[in-house]
């Protein structure tokens, strides 16, 4: 072995102990090397490799048997022995690759503190929700309600107008205006208009209320979860209800407004009102006041929400997004679902229906995703849940059940972890978003609990390169292989906006990464100095800056190398 060949080889196991996630080892081993180098005199500064020349040998020749020593005495002994000079050219250059390791450790400490001061700047710059506080609309008869717009298993869904007076001060946020922006998903739109936004900004979901009586504390105990991404304000009395919470033991968590999370803007109890198509479409569900024959009870509970134009299968039967707008909304499923994993919720019952749609004023399609029916929001946030016995609920769609949810097994000790349940889900919806059917549904469709990867199909080829490569790895059976949403988000983050920084795949790249993310926030926090730009585009880079995690961007980054390296090769199906 030629001492270049032992060098580069070194750095290749460097660079091979670094991805490997064997930093621990690696950085304790270049802590105890920099004294080494130190002492024989060789600046701390950056070890390139290219710039490693032979006259530089000699130096590190003086420090092979302390080197060696300390490998040893590091349990590296399979490079300790002897002292031929074959073996002492490995150890140099093992430990030029470890000095290489240290120096990118400094990178690294250098690039997370970017991070963190980026992350810092965009986490107190949080996300708005349209509407001013005030203190209305808590009562069925606030509302005008027009014709049905949507049902489900659990509930019909109305669109609804305000028929309170808004107060003048709060009127510039008012529901009323709600829909009636610029950026309110019709302006620009790239889909025909599907429903009367304008004249009705709101959609009333009134739940089926069949076995938890009429009080208001079991209402809202029993169909708690709905009220997970209710705002603070959705309650009038949110203490006393709170306080009744706890007292059944179910108060859920809530999630923060996000801009592709549905915000739940009031929430109460009514008497069930007689409302189209009730009688035709739901007469079991009514109560015997409104049918005899009816299984339902006196009042149910009510949710106030913004009213969107589309649900995700609606919209993708009339429309055939671009690719980057393909892109752009599987990033923006993920970027929603990142926020609910990191407040400790499973959405458990993501599929298209429950994804609503709207459009930015440039028509781009922006996505929030809606009903937390089947949600698990503990109150400690924990997403891995006791599955003791088949009784346990495992969460919604079985067809859109993340293998390890679909294959649990229930016992004493058993437990499901929802953490990457979700970003699953995402893999498979984005087939319907590129105009494929999605590979888990029908009668011809794929088994979560038994399909192998090799029989995914492709998503079609029009589909971005890195977007296809999310698809396929979102779709692992094994989530100790699948990138969690925040990675996989990163993916795409870095495919549609990375540029050049990726086109260096060298570990020196790291210091443009700083750069690039550096740029980045300026440009984001120029652009939120000029006239308000909410488009989609803008959210989803804000919502990235917010949540900079170096190792994550890290993990985005090998994936996305690797896909690359793998597509070049021919060896990934598509
Ligand atoms: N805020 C909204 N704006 C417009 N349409 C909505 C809104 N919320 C719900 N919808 C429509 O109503 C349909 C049913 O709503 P939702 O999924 O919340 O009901 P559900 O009974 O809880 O559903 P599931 O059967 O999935 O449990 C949705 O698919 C969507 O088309």
């Amino acid at each position: 072995m030629s001492v270049k060949h032992a060098i580069s080889r070194g750095l290749e196991i460097g660079r091979s102990v670094f991805q490997l996630g064997l930093l621990k080892p690696a950085a304790r081993v270049a802590a105890k090397f920099r004294g080494e180098r130190l002492r024989v005199g060789h600046p701390a500064r950056r070890v390139q490799p290219q710039t490693f020349l032979p006259s530089r040998y000699r130096y590190y020749r003086m420090s092979l048997s302390g080197l060696a020593a300390q490998l040893q005495s590091l349990g590296f002994r399979r490079f300790a022995g002897g002292g031929s000079p074959r073996n002492r050219t490995v150890f140099l250059a093992f430990g030029l690759g470890l000095g290489l390791i240290e120096q990118q450790l400094e990178d690294d400490r250098r690039s997370a503190a970017t991070c963190q001061e980026i992350q810092a700047v965009f986490r107190k710059r949080k996300f708005q929700n349209p509407l001013k506080p005030f203190t209305l609309g808590y009562r069925l008869e606030d509302y005008v309600m027009g014709k049905q717009i949507g049902k489900g298993c659990n509930a019909a869904v109305y669109e609804a107008a305000p028929q309170f007076a808004v107060p003048r001060e709060t009127r510039e946020c008012s529901l009323v205006e709600l829909g009636s922006g610029g950026d309110d998903g019709q302006e620009g739109g790239g889909a025909p208009r599907s429903r009367s936004v304008l004249s009705c900004p709101l959609a009333v979901k009134m739940m089926w209320n069949i076995g938890a009586g009429s009080s208001s504390e079991a209402i809202l105990s029993s169909m708690s979860q709905e009220l997970v991404p209710a705002g603070p304000l959705a309650l009038k009395e949110e203490k006393t209800t709170v306080a009744l919470h706890g007292h059944f033991g179910v108060a859920p968590r809530r999630v923060s407004a996000h801009p592709n999370v549905v915000r739940v803007y009031r929430a109460f109890t009514a008497e069930v009102p007689l409302l189209p198509g009730a009688r035709e479409e739901y007469p079991d569900v009514l109560p015997p006041r409104l049918n005899p024959a009816g299984l339902g009870n006196n009042r149910t509970l009510f949710l106030v929400m913004k009213n969107y134009p589309w649900n995700l299968r609606e919209y993708l039967q009339v429309a055939l997004p671009t690719h980057r707008q393909g892109s752009l909304m599987v990033l923006q499923l993920l970027e929603g679902v990142d926020h609910l994993c990191k407040q400790g919720i499973a959405h458990r019952d993501l599929k298209s229906d429950n994804v609503l749609v709207e459009f930015d004023s440039g028509g781009c399609p922006r996505l929030v995703i809606a009903d937390f029916g089947c949600c698990l929001a503990e109150r400690d946030g924990d997403l891995r849940l006791p599955f003791s016995s088949r009784c346990v609920n495992r969460g919604g769609n079985a067809c859109l059940m993340a293998p390890e949810v679909s294959t649990a097994v229930p016992g004493p000790g058993a437990v499901i972890d929802y953490s990457k349940a979700d970003a699953w889900a995402v893999g498979a919806v984005s087939f319907e978003i590129f105009g494929r059917p999605n590979p888990f549904y029908g009668p011809e469709g794929l088994d979560s609990r038994g399909y192998q990867e090799k029989q995914l199909p492709p998503l079609p080829a029009r589909a971005p390169a890195d977007t296809r490569l999310v698809a396929e790895l979102l779709l692992r059976r094994d989530p100790a292989k699948r990138p969690s949403a925040r990675v996989a988000a990163n993916i795409l983050h870095l495919s549609l906006w990375g540029g050049r920084v990726l086109a260096n795949q060298d570990r020196a790249s790291v210091k443009s990464i700083s750069d690039w993310l550096l740029c980045q926030s300026a440009v984001v926090l120029l652009r939120g100095r000029g006239p308000v730009t909410s488009t989609v585009e803008a959210e989803l880079q804000r919502c990235f800056l917010a949540n900079l995690d170096l190792e994550d961007l890290h993990a985005a980054m090998g994936f996305l190398l690797f896909g690359r390296e793998q597509q070049r090769q021919g060896v990934l199906a598509n």
